[in-house]
């Protein structure tokens, strides 16, 4: 993915590449001028003096004023490209259904559009032109060694092949190591999300120390990862350093021969001080720059980007769906991966008839809502609507005709309106008729409900979850205990003002039927 963002913004990448290049044959012809300001002050040449001076100055405001440049529009790219990889994981995100959205734990995503893009901000995309220019500067510095003596540039590329292959199995260690510490990450944010939203509750009990026991855990798994990781940097480091070292005082010394013997003059171990510093300096960050790279570019891998190409999934039929008549349920089963088996009765709904299922706890009824509502796909058995089977009709046509109250409603950290709008353009009067008739006029001031709706109460975000279906105008109408938290007199208000729309379709889930709105039913299931 990473390469693949890097190809399509190329025009930045292409840009930045050429004023990188600029900027090092700036810093290192200077520093070849170097070797002439020597010579010219050894050989008392006055106007050679002045001239080298100047033109050595000039070269490294050249150079400063390009990488100032470059570092501006460095920070726009890396922006760009990050964003783009933010939204690509957003799409293979929004495309999952609900049972490939549930194959992982909800802050695996998290962790994704956080650390991960992150560590891909500041480690890959910045190490990718740190690492450009720590190339140039290595291709400029041979260059201007070479100039002087190719001897020299020969045990220059011999240190650098040499300084290349000894890391190496350290590096791929580092890359596993990168791998296991994001995904231990995921695991982290899961654990902090669990034990932060179960803290009231830990706090009943008394048992407030559990939040630190827990996490603590955690957090010296973590800190042993990271320590064991910058263990490995440590070395890699060191190595490269230490052989960087070497090369350099040996260039250096053949260098000196070279100078006494005639070969060269004796202004140029000032420059091949300074070119070799560079050289082996650069060559030491454009390794670690380079395994830095890899491995943190490797830890977006772990995303299926394919779901998310730009072109949508093609429906499984086309037609536009609509419900005439009847849903027929037959021999329906569904079996969880853990292999527990659901058995759910026959049923038949008649278009605008009212359906309550009873049943005991545990016996299968959200998980009916769930396999009607094309939540869960199924295999045995057949639910038919208008003799079609709904494993064949499109999903998202099939969603708009249906609606579903869930037994624990979601409220978003949005006003009631927007929350039960979810950000639709909804007709003002139309909103204000819906809040009306699930009791909440009250709330229409609040500016906000507050995250999962902390500052409602569990009926009013009952009720919330209520409108929300409502305001849809579906033509079926699934509501699993919708009105459970409710006190009788509005739960009967709301489900009678729900079982007397003659066009809606309804299979209402409870637990507590009321006596008075039974007769209401068009039939009752027992699960
Ligand atoms: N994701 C899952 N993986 C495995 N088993 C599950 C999963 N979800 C539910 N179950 C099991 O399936 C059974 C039916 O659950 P379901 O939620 O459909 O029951 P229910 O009739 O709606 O219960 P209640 O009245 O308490 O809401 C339960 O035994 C439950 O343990």
């Amino acid at each position: 993915m990473v390469f693949k963002t890097i190809k399509k913004f190329w025009k930045y990448n292409f840009l930045l590449t050429f004023l990188i290049t600029l900027e090092s044959g700036g810093i290192i012809l200077s520093t070849v001028y170097l070797s002439k300001i020597m010579d010219s002050l050894i050989n008392s040449d006055k106007y050679a003096f002045l001239e080298s001076f100047a033109i050595s100055l000039f070269l490294w405001l050249i150079a400063l004023i390009l990488g100032y440049i470059k570092n501006i529009h460095v920070e726009y790219a890396k922006q760009k490209q990050v964003l783009y990889i933010r939204n690509k994981i957003l799409s293979s995100i929004s495309v999952k259904s609900y049972e490939e959205f549930h194959e992982k734990q909800i802050n695996e995503y998290i962790s994704w559009l956080t650390l991960d893009i992150n560590t891909l901000e500041e480690q890959c995309f910045g190490n990718f032109y740190l690492a450009i220019s720590s190339f140039t500067l290595i291709v400029f510095s041979a260059i201007a060694i070479l100039k002087f003596s190719y001897v020299l540039l020969i045990i220059a590329i011999v240190a650098a092949i040499i300084m290349t292959i000894v890391p190496n199995r350290l590096r791929k260690q580092l890359d596993i190591k990168n791998t296991s510490l994001s995904k231990k990450y995921e695991k982290y944010i899961s654990k902090v999300d669990e034990w932060i939203k179960g803290f009231p509750t830990l706090i009943s009990y008394n048992k407030n120390y559990l939040l630190k026991q827990q996490l603590n855990i955690e957090n010296e798994k973590i800190a042993n990862l990271k320590s064991d990781l910058g263990k490995t940097k440590a070395i890699i480091n060191s190595i490269i350093r230490f052989l960087s070292v070497v090369f350099q005082y040996s260039i250096i010394f053949v260098t000196g021969i070279f100078v006494l013997s005639g070969r060269l003059s004796g202004g140029v171990i000032f420059s091949i001080g300074d070119l070799t510093g560079n050289f082996f300096g650069n060559m030491s960050f454009f390794i670690n720059e380079v395994t830095m790279f890899f491995s943190t570019s490797k830890i977006i891998d772990k995303i299926n980007f394919d779901n998310s190409l730009d072109v949508p999934r093609i429906p499984l039929n086309d037609n536009e769906f609509t419900f005439f008549n009847q849903i027929k349920i037959k021999n329906l089963e569904y079996d969880f991966p853990n292999s527990q088996k659901i058995l759910i009765p026959d049923m038949n709904f008649i278009k605008g008839g009212k359906y309550a299922i009873l049943g005991k706890s545990g016996t299968g009824k959200t998980t009916f809502l769930n396999i009607l509502s094309k939540n869960l796909g199924y295999t045995k058995g057949t639910i038919e609507i208008d003799g079609q089977n709904i494993n064949n009709i499109d999903t998202k046509k099939y969603r708009d005709k249906i609606s579903y109250v869930k037994q624990k409603p979601y409220i978003f950290d949005l006003s009631l309106f927007d929350n039960v709008t979810l950000l639709d353009n909804f007709d003002k009067e139309k909103v204000e008729k819906i809040i009306d008739k699930i009791e909440l006029t009250d709330l229409e001031n609040i500016d906000s409900l507050g995250l999962f709706g902390k500052n409602i109460s569990g009926g009013q975000a009952q009720r919330v979850e209520i409108g929300r279906s409502l305001i849809q105008e579906k033509d079926i109408l699934l509501i699993d205990e919708g009105t459970s938290n409710l006190d009788s007199e509005t739960s009967y208000i709301i489900e009678k003002a729900i079982l007397l729309n003659p066009e809606l379709t309804v299979i209402f889930v409870t637990h507590h039927l009321n006596p008075v709105l039974e007769k209401m039913f068009t039939d009752i299931y027992e699960f």
